[in-house]
Formats: C-alpha cells, sequence, structure tokens
C-alpha cells in the first residue's frame, strides 16, 4: 500500500534506552496514531512491523537500524535487514540512500533488490539534493529529508528546526515524491511542509516520545 498525499506519518520508535521500547507499546502508538488520523506509519525492526502490522492495514514503511562502529550507514544497511522487516508486514522499505559506507551492497543495487527481489516500494533517507537525485535515478519511491543534520557532511544543518530548504529543493528538483522528515516538531511546520510542496509529512519524537516532550516542558520550568 502505498502513502497518501497529503499524509501524516507518525513514527512508531523508542530504542532499548526508552521505557516504551518493545513491540506492545508501539503496536499501542500506532493504534494511537491511527484514531487520530495519521494516514501511514514508520517502525524498526521486524518485531515492532510485524505487532504493528496485527493491529492496522495503514501503509508501513519499516526499517531495521543495525549499529556498528565500523560503518556510519545504520538504517537497513543490507539485503537482509531489508528481507526481515518486508517478511514481517512492511509495505515499504526505508533505508539509508546516501552513499556513505555500509556493511552490504552498494546502495544503487540495494535498491534494486528490493524492488525485484522483494516488490517492495523503497523510502530513501537521504541528506542533501543530490543524494535525493541519486535516489530516484537508483530506482527508489519516496525521497525523503530524514538525515539533513545526521550525516558528517551535513552536521552543521542540524538546526533546531527541520530542514525546509533541502526540501523545497527537492521538490523543484526531483520528479518524486518529496517526504518531510526529521525535527518537524510542531503543526505549523508540518503545514509549511505541506505548502512547499511535500507530499507527505513524518513525524516521530514530537508525537511518540514522552520521555522527550517531557524534557521540553521541564526546561520551560527552568527557563
Ligand atoms: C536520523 C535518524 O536516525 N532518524 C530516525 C529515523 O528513523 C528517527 O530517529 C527519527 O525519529 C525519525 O526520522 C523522525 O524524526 P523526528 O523524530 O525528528 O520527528
Amino acid at each position: 500500500m502505498l502513502i497518501p498525499k497529503g499524509a501524516l506519518v507518525v513514527s512508531c520508535q523508542a530504542r532499548a534506552d526508552n521505557p516504551l521500547h518493545g513491540p506492545v507499546h508501539m503496536a499501542a502508538m500506532a493504534r494511537a496514531a491511527e484514531a487520530g488520523g495519521a494516514l501511514g506509519l514508520r517502525a524498526n525492526g521486524a518485531e515492532d512491523v510485524a505487532a504493528i502490522r496485527a493491529v492496522t492495514a495503514l501503509p508501513i514503511i519499516g526499517i531495521a537500524k543495525v549499529w556498528d562502529e565500523r560503518f556510519p550507514v545504520y538504517i537497513t544497511p543490507g539485503f537482509a535487514q531489508a528481507a526481515g522487516i518486508a517478511a514481517a508486514g512492511a509495505d515499504i522499505v526505508g533505508l539509508d540512500a546516501t552513499p556513505r559506507p555500509r556493511d552490504g551492497e552498494p546502495v544503487e543495487r540495494l535498491i534494486g533488490r528490493i524492488r525485484s527481489e522483494l516488490g517492495k516500494e523503497v523510502f530513501a533517507d537521504i541528506a542533501t539534493l543530490d543524494e535525493g537525485r541519486a535516489a530516484h535515478a537508483h530506482g527508489a519511491t519516496y525521497v525523503a529529508t530524514t538525515l539533513s543534520g545526521y550525516t558528517e557532511e551535513t552536521a552543521s544543518r542540524k538546526t533546531k528546526g527541520p530542514d525546509l530548504e533541502l526540501l523545497s529543493a527537492l521538490v523543484a528538483a526531483v520528479a518524486a515524491p518529496i517526504v518531510a522528515e526529521g525535527r518537524f516538531d510542531t503543526p505549523e511546520l508540518v503545514a509549511e511542509a505541506f505548502r512547499r510542496g511535500a507530499h507527505a509529512v513524518v513525524v516521530g519524537t514530537a508525537i511518540t516520545n514522552p520521555r522527550e516532550i517531557t524534557r521540553k516542558f521541564v526546561q520551560a520550568t527552568k527557563s
């Protein structure tokens, strides 16, 4: 299933150190997001994807994060991870589509194999306009601003807010549905992304991470 135009996609992820870690909490989070009007979901790991698949028919962007200090790429670095989340019920496979070193085949080959061998759409997380262009040329269905500010080359772009400039540049130059993701943490920023031509917007932390939301409020008690 594809992500409809104008969709709010909610990313339901909690790392191991987060009290909400685990498929039971993430499936509940996904149900809450759907009840609130989300038209798509993003989730990490086969367990969480399977638990979410069991409670919703919404399109799921599945990713599998693997941290390995030898490689900077951690979002679905190889075909084995992609196959795992596809088998768990993801409709779309999300992956790091930057040309950085990864534990696996080059990203262009990975995208091709996900499409031809798994029959899944590909959601390309990128950090620059050139990476967006390349991901589209390699056959990614969606191109998303997810990694802006999180790669060495773009570290200076990790401002408080999202990378709206990159979003606009991608919309102008890449003939694929462009998804706004990364630090879209207010309804106003979501509206701004759509004004700039985003196909969909993915929101994570601001909706599904109560620890971070609480920290923001606590900060206000100290200012
Ligand atoms: C850089 C990276 O690893 N981003 C991850 C990708 O899956 C997640 O940690 C983010 O929460 C997600 O992209 C949504 O963004 P935000 O939580 O800012 O709304």
